[in-house]
């Protein structure tokens, strides 16, 4: 007689929500436009946690930008809005927003984000707490990179081996998952190396208010 196995939480890769034609082409069309015009203002990505911001390229390569100039009202505005609903397919609690954060990230060639988990709890002054992540992908046409798949790991190693999905980053797709998931970023191939063909993402970080005992 055969027997189904105990569902495992542990074992199952982070829930997550994935949106497609989330901005629409004239808005990625302004969005790289933008990219491109400050690409000299993109710095070096840093590690946060134990790493303390420092950049570390054994963990991650890729450049960031925080200025979204005229773009920023536009995008807090769009990322807002799909909250209620992705905390509903989620099951996750709901957040008393804080803040959005918002960076626009760039990998270009042999880039990528090792496994992690984008909370960062161990700041204890902080007002508030990543609890959502959003990743926004906006790269050009034709696209000039392969590679660079968002993988979500389940919390536990089992015994089989990591369970883990692999989301490609398509062009004007959103994902969306709980901050404290696992992930990573494989690694990026751009063989151009121009920046241009670069894998372009907006990470937005909805943050929950802390408590204040
Ligand atoms: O670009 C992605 O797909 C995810 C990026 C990420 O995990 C991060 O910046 O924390
Ligand atoms: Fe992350």
């Amino acid at each position: 007689m055969s027997s189904i196995p105990p569902f495992n939480a542990f074992e199952q890769p982070a829930p997550y929500r994935r949106i497609e034609g989330f901005m629409g082409e004239e808005t990625v069309t302004r969005l790289l436009a933008h990219t491109v015009a400050r690409e000299k203002d993109f710095q070096l990505t840093g590690v946060h946690g134990r790493e303390g911001g420092k950049i570390n390229p054994e963990i991650r390569i890729s450049r960031v930008l925080r200025d979204f100039g005229d773009l920023k009202g536009e995008m807090q505005t769009r990322f807002t809005t799909v909250i209620d609903l992705t905390i509903k397919e989620l099951g996750m609690s709901a957040i008393d927003l804080e803040h959005l954060e918002l960076e626009i990230v760039a990998h270009g060639d042999g880039a990528f984000y090792g496994k992690h988990i984008d909370t960062m709890t161990e700041y204890p002054d902080a007002k508030s707490d990543r609890a959502l992540t959003a990743v926004y992908y906006f790269h050009r046409l034709p696209k000039g990179f392969s590679g660079g798949e968002l993988r979500l790991h389940s919390i536990a190693e089992t015994e089989e081996g990591k369970h883990f999905i692999d989301i490609a980053p398509a062009r004007d797709s959103l994902v969306l998952f709980p901050s404290w998931a696992p992930h990573e970023v494989r690694p990026i191939s751009c063989p151009s190396g121009d920046f241009l063909d670069s894998r372009f993402a907006i990470n937005c970080w909805y943050h929950n208010r802390r408590k204040t005992a």
